[in-house]
């Protein structure tokens, strides 16, 4: 391990069961898939059109070092070609290559990547192991750790999965320099969320730390992506299939999920979050759990990241409908995240669609 270097273990079931590694250079990245065991064994980096061009070689590079054969398959980047026809070319790429039970899948890229990847890891052949290289914030902090994998289907965010762990997290951070800054702003979402959901300490940090953060300060980004990573471990370790709590880290998702859908993939997945997030405050307010200053203070943080608290262009109804077919219904009710205060969230399954319909048209403009 380099100087700079963290080591994160997870958990499953109390044992152990992957690390996230969090460094910047890809340098170390032989030595971690070594520890895997993984001599003799193939390799293919799924990669996108963008990322492909800037780290492929670098990585492949680095796996040919403790390989049998590194080969690179490119999907076009993008949200809307997470789907099960980019699945099968990975899976035509696979059998072509000779790909057995044992080889492994590399996902290089942001969340579409390791979403698309890790079910295709989860399917082919009944299931071969995979490792992330996740270069987008959003997925350092979030998708690359916990195992849920899948696809969109009919532009229905991620109604086709499977939950399977990948063999290593490895993150190189010095990639964010070439993030655009729209992506690193849909990061914040879901890192903004992590303080929301469990740690009032860490949101206010991220409101003081604002220039740090934006001006990519490797100590201040070192330090919240360790903060993230943790969160979103400690969540997973706990449930790692959603039987329970694992669910908080869908606050900002139930609606925000549905405003995804309905702009047909035009705005980024944490842009979506910040609306919903800004939806389940809002509700959480009418209930009388956080102050009206709360909510405020919480949109503000969400804003002085770039992202959006609200938007325009759709029927509240429809966000209402849509809302009500993703995978949070339970026996008819829906499983809403909403907070107790800044920094504890609860699932609540007692949200009516009067409530739903309230907030949907709050984040609308349709009311005060
Ligand atoms: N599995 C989970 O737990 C989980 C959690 C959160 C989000 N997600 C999913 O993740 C997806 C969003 O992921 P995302 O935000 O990473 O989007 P993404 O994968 O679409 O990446 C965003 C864009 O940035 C480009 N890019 C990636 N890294 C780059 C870099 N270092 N330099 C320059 N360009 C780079 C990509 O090519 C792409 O165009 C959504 O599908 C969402 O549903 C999954
Ligand atoms: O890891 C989780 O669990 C999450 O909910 C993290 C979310 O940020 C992520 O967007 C996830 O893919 C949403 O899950 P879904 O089951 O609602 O599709
Ligand atoms: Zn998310």
């Amino acid at each position: 391990m380099s100087e700079k270097g963290r080591v994160l273990p997870v958990r499953k079931d109390g044992a152990f069961c992957y690390s996230i590694v969090l460094e910047q250079s890809f340098e170390e990245l032989a030595e971690q898939v070594c520890a895997l065991q993984v001599e003799g064994r193939k390799i293919c980096i799924v990669t996108d059109s963008q990322v492909g061009p800037l780290y492929a070689d670098q990585v492949k590079k680095e796996l040919e070092k403790v390989c049998r054969r590194v080969t690179v398959y490119t999907i076009p980047a993008g949200e809307a070609h997470k789907t099960l026809d980019t699945v099968r070319g990975v899976y035509e790429h696979l059998i072509l290559e000779h790909f057995d039970r044992k080889d492994l899948l590399a996902a290089l890229g942001g969340g579409v990547v390791g979403d698309l990847t890790g079910f295709t890891a989860a399917t082919y052949l009944r299931g071969i192991g995979f490792i992330q290289i996740p270069t987008t914030l959003l997925s350092q902090v979030d998708s690359s750790i916990g195992g849920k994998t899948g696809v969109d289907f009919d532009s229905y965010k991620n109604m086709v999965g499977a939950f399977h762990m990948p063999r290593l997290v490895y993150m190189n951070l010095s990639v964010l320099k070439t993030l655009p800054e729209r992506q690193f702003a849909s990061g914040m979402a879901e890192i903004l969320k992590h303080g929301l959901i469990k740690n009032e300490g860490y949101f206010q940090w991220l409101l003081d730390e604002k220039k740090a953060v934006c001006g990519l300060d490797m100590d201040a980004l070192l330090t919240m992506i360790e903060e993230s990573c943790k969160v979103k471990r400690a969540v997973v370790e706990e449930d790692p299939t959603e039987q329970g709590d694992r669910a908080l880290l869908n606050f900002g998702h139930t609606i925000g999920h549905a405003v995804e859908k309905l702009k047909n993939f035009e705005f980024l997945h944490g842009e979506c979050v910040a609306i919903g997030s800004a939806a389940a405050a809002y509700l959480s307010m009418r209930r009388g759990m956080i102050t009206k200053e709360e909510l405020e203070r919480i949109c503000e943080g969400l804003r002085i990241y770039g992202l959006p608290t609200g938007t325009t262009g759709l029927d509240a109804q429809a966000v209402l409908k849509t809302t009500k077919s993703d995978k949070k219904m339970d026996a008819g009710s829906i499983k809403f995240i909403l907070l107790r205060r800044t920094g504890d969230a609860y699932v609540d399954r007692t949200v009516t669609d009067e409530e739903l319909l309230d907030a949907i048209q709050w984040i609308l403009g349709e009311k005060e």
